[in-house]
């Protein structure tokens, strides 16, 4: 992450915003930045609108928000949509993106003012690795969290993978609905239904969910040594982490990874194999998904293993080491990116309260060359000195450079 050109907007694979417009996003009725390459610090007290600015930003680069689930919340409260424009540049060049978010309703989107087919269109046009307090949950939290995580990291390498996923939620949704009129079928004492449409479904769902499942897989192979180095970065040297997928048509043990795929490019995830296992499993589990109404098989009930040394994270790690686990997530995600091709945007959301001092000066040292940082806190003090760019004052819906 360290080079000399740090904030060179001309840096071959740097990407910054540089400008930021919002219209009834969250608490702003109207508002419009000039951000610059390199860092830049949002100051103000608790509540003012620092982190919607830069949840406004993420919002750009996956189309969904690191704290809210739905995007009701995400609308001024009284107005009807909210609109985010954001201007990148990217190898110098620049690339407008503006998204009109209606609640209820299907988003819309333009790029370079030119409507696109669908919102995912736009993903791909800006890349972001956003570090927040809700990472936490990353290590402790559900399995939910971990797939998200890994979900959003494969669109952010591959944006066809959106549509992969939108493909594989949808026929989850229809197979579930079939399993539910099945299973009230058989409570009804009616038999279970017609079961040939379910064995279509079946196929659906095995070809969408082998594909998802062969992205998943490549990429926290990919994923693990950058962990594993920014861990030990993090830490100083205080643990050494790995990473595993537990799947749901391995029964309950959590699959090693295969090596890294950039060490090791004959490493092919078999699509087909993958598929066939699905559907071993989906028949192995038919009575069952029958009974309870619901499909119990596939990538939406699959999880990754955090270990530490020789303990899982989840229910083992101090809450310091959590912390460094989600940040080193993060970090990993970064360089990951980065050595993809195209820097991200970094932002470090409320962080810095939370760090102790030496964890601090680590974070800042491993970040402070990046293309873009965008840090938010309270106190400014916080914010170790090598981060202390370019500073905006956030209070009362103003964002004042200062
Ligand atoms: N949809 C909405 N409509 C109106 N106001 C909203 C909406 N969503 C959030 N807010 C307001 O935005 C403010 C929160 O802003 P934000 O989370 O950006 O604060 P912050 O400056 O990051 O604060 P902290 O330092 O406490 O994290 C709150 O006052 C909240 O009431």
């Amino acid at each position: 992450m360290n080079t000399d050109r740090a904030g060179d907007p001309h840096r071959l694979g740097g990407t910054h915003v540089r400008h930021l417009s919002l219209v009834d996003y969250r608490s702003y009725p109207a508002v419009s930045v000039d951000l610059e390459p390199g860092p830049n610090v949002f100051v103000g007290p608790n509540g003012q609108g620092k982190t919607n600015l830069v949840e406004a930003i993420g919002y750009v680069s996956t189309l969904g928000s690191h704290r809210v689930a739905t995007d009701a919340p995400l609308v001024r409260a009284g107005a009807t949509r909210a609109v985010i424009r954001a201007a990148v540049v990217r190898d110098a060049r620049e690339l407008l993106v503006e998204l009109e978010i209606v609640p209820g309703k299907a988003n819309r989107a333009r790029l370079n003012r030119s409507p696109v087919a669908r919102p995912r269109d736009v993903l791909g046009a800006l890349r972001t690795v956003l570090f927040a307090p809700e990472d936490l949950a990353l290590v402790r939290g559900d399995p939910a969290e971990r797939r998200r995580f890994i979900d959003e990291l494969l669109v952010a390498r591959s944006p066809r993978y959106a549509a992969v996923r939108a493909d594989y939620d949808r026929v989850l949704r229809q197979r579930n609905a079939l399993l539910r009129t099945a299973a009230s079928a058989r409570r009804a004492a009616k038999g279970a239904g017609d079961l040939r449409t379910l064995e279509v479904w079946d196929g659906h769902l095995a070809a969408h969910g082998a594909e998802l499942l062969a992205g998943r897989l490549e990429v926290l192979s990919a994923l693990e040594p950058y962990v594993a180095k920014a861990y030990d970065a993090v830490s100083a040297g205080k643990g050494r982490t790995r990473l595993a997928y537990r799947s749901s048509t391995h029964g309950d043990s959590a699959t090693d990874l295969p090596e890294p795929v950039t060490d090791r490019p004959e490493f092919n995830v078999d699509v087909a194999d993958l598929t066939h296992r699905i559907l071993e499993s989906l028949a192995a589990s038919r009575s069952q998904e029958i009974e309870r109404g619901i499909t119990l098989v596939g990538p939406h009930r699959d999880d990754v293993v955090l270990w530490l040394g020789d303990l899982p994270a989840k229910g083992y790690a101090s809450h310091g080491e959590g912390w460094s686990y989600a940040l080193a997530l993060q970090l990993g995600s970064y360089d990951l990116l980065s050595a993809d091709g195209g820097e991200p945007v970094l932002i470090l959301d409320d962080v810095f309260a939370e760090l102790d001092t030496q964890r601090r000066d680590r974070l800042a040292g491993l970040v402070r060359d990046a293309s873009q940082v965008l840090v938010t806190a309270a106190v400014a003090a916080d914010v170790p000195s090598a981060l202390q760019g370019v500073r905006f004052d956030v209070a009362a819906g103003e964002v004042t450079r200062v």
